[in-house]
């Protein structure tokens, strides 16, 4: 049976007196990509913020590879990678300095053909390796920054909001990385807006309301999830 990678199971967050995650409970099996929908508001973003610590449970428990949020966040910090919808890398910096850079900042050492097999591996082309970063797609930045989480060994991959601002080919491209990475075992926990994209590539959806799990949907053997069953939950919802 494969592994839980990670659990939510009763967490709450709150601000202040607005609770924005409620009671919200699911898992995340190895080598699964798992992706929250959900309108604008919906604490989507939050949620993926509870598993790496830059929000607390107000109830409730995120865990990680078995480790609680409150516990052990800078064992999990070691073992995830998260990728902000803007990925957060030097524009003056070449893609492999780039890599060089966070690697040495995180006390890894790699070797350039293993920088160079992780950068194939995410299919950002050659001619860009050693050129500035300034000068890459946002695509071409979220190639970079996954090769580095895959030098770093990172198991878990977190993804806020990650086609958006990609062109269609962007896209494409994007969901085969994913569904590459996803055989070879990394854990993929998405949150997105985008009911299609989310559909194909994802393992499983839930969908997010008002901070509450309000559907989940799953894939059918090799078939995608639906996009029209989700649209319509999301529809009904209101948020469509
Ligand atoms: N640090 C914070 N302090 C106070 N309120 C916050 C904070 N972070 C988020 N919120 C509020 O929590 C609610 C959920 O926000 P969140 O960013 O998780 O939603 P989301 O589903 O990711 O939305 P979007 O799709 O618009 O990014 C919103 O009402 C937001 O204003």
């Amino acid at each position: 049976m494969q592994k839980d990678m990670l659990v939510a199971s009763s967490l709450c967050v709150s601000f202040a007196q607005h609770k924005v995650l409620d009671n919200v409970s699911f898992e995340v099996a190895e080598g699964e990509v798992f992706a929250l929908l959900g309108g604008n508001g919906a604490g989507k973003s939050t949620a993926l913020k509870a598993f790496i610590g830059a929000v607390a449970p107000s109830d409730g428990d995120a865990q990680v590879m078995g480790m609680s949020v409150t516990k052990d966040i800078k064992k999990i910090r070691s073992k995830v990678a998260y990728l902000p919808e803007s990925v957060m890398l030097y524009g003056h910096l070449t893609g492999v300095e780039n890599i060089k850079y966070f690697l040495s900042l995180a006390e890894i050492s790699k070797s350039q053909s293993e920088i160079e097999e992780a950068l194939s591996r995410v299919a950002l082309q050659p001619e860009a390796w050693n050129s500035q970063l300034s000068n890459y797609s946002k695509g071409m930045r979220q190639k970079t920054a996954i090769a580095l989480a895959l030098l770093r060994d990172a198991p878990v991959l977190f993804l806020d909001e990650p086609t958006s601002g990609l062109d269609p080919s962007a896209i494409d491209e994007f969901n085969q990385l994913i569904t590459t990475l996803s055989a070879d075992g990394t854990t993929v926990f998405m949150v997105s807006h985008d009911v299609y994209g989310a559909c194909q590539v994802a393992h499983r959806i839930g969908l997010l309301d008002s901070g509450k799990i309000v559907g989940m949907f799953e894939r059918e053997g090799d078939a995608h999830i639906d996009t029209e069953a989700v649209h319509s939950a999301f529809s009904n919802r209101g948020q469509a």
